[in-house]
């Protein structure tokens, strides 16, 4: 088995390499090492490396970040055969760690080498335009995106970063986007029903229980069963959203009237508005004009190792 380490050296504000530093003393196995230059440098090198992989030479693609780098390593490796996909941890939300399975140690990396054990995965697909992008934790649109999109050019998290407190300016950006985002009007069309809402904060698809660093927002969702969860909170007041984000991480929030979640295999989801989306953290710039966005689930698409 081939071993590729794909390593996001800012991820975490630096977390990224200092975890490769301590991974590359202690490991004892052959492996080939890559640092990523720039956004959009991890998915094409996932994509090269996961194009080598062989029945009899099976890769292994490692990725050293936060869940925008696993994300990348995923879009570019999606469409191959015999390749496993773990991560380390070094972000500031890491819910791929909470959701799946990351390796703490290069002990555990050289355990999975010996009993290649692993699990396959569904992963979600969201179709717009002409294009497609595949998610591993959850795709959303509206505020959370918005969040997300405040978080990523924010000054505060890289600050936070340093000190591993990242995680903690996510309520921040809540208030601070609570004052500025404007609720949208949403159809959703699934099995030949459809049904409109008002006043949408955000529609969120989940393919695992975490987002936004530790929030259990979607608490059913199970990561191999052919299913997304949509979450979508629609007609309540900024005062009763915060209350939800209090409530969110023990996964209380579902039992608010004012947030809906279903088990779905396909959506359609058509918007009044051009709309802000997010897959993993990562902003989504849509295509202009495009109001419709399609959501669908690929089962068992890929191997974690572990
Ligand atoms: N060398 C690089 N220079 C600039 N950006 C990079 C580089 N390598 C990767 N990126 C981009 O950094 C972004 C953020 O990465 P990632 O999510 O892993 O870290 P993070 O934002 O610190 O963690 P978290 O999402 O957990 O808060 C990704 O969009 C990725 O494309």
């Amino acid at each position: 088995m081939e071993v590729h380490f794909i390593i996001n050296p800012y991820a975490g504000n630096g977390q990224g390499i200092k975890r490769w530093r301590q991974f590359e003393q202690q490991l004892a196995i052959p492996y080939q090492s890559h640092l990523t230059k720039y956004e959009g440098h991890t998915m094409l090198l996932a994509n090269e490396l996961a194009g080598r992989a062989t029945k009899e030479n099976p890769v292994c693609l490692i990725a050293i970040g936060g869940d925008g780098t696993i994300h990348e390593v995923l879009n570019g490796a999606i469409h191959f055969k015999n390749v496993y996909l773990g991560a380390v941890s070094a972000g500031s939300g890491n819910d791929f760690a909470r959701g799946y399975q990351a390796f703490k140690t290069s002990k555990q990396v050289e355990q999975f080498i010996n009993t290649v054990n692993s699990s396959s995965h569904d992963c979600g697909v969201v179709k717009q335009g002409g294009t497609t992008k595949y998610f591993i934790n959850n795709f959303g649109v509206g505020f959370d995106a918005l969040v997300a999109g405040i978080a990523n050019s924010s000054s505060l998290k890289r600050s936070l970063n340093k000190w591993k407190l990242g995680k903690l300016s996510y309520p921040y950006y809540v208030i601070h986007a609570l004052f500025t985002y404007k609720p949208f009007k949403l159809t959703i069309s699934r099995e030949g029903k459809i049904k409109q809402y008002q006043n949408v904060w955000f529609v969120t698809a989940s393919n695992q229980p975490y987002f936004g660093g530790g929030m259990k927002l979607s608490p059913n969702s199970n990561t191999s069963d052919g299913q997304f969860e949509l979450t979508v909170v629609s007609n309540l007041s900024k005062w009763k959203l915060l209350f939800l984000f209090g409530t969110v991480f023990l996964g209380k929030h579902t039992l608010l009237k004012e947030v809906e979640q279903f088990a779905a295999m396909e959506a359609k989801l058509i918007f009044d508005e051009p709309v802000m989306a997010h897959a993993d953290g990562e902003t989504q710039k849509l295509a202009t004009g495009q109001n419709k966005i399609q959501i669908t689930v690929q089962k068992k698409a890929w191997n974690l190792a572990k």
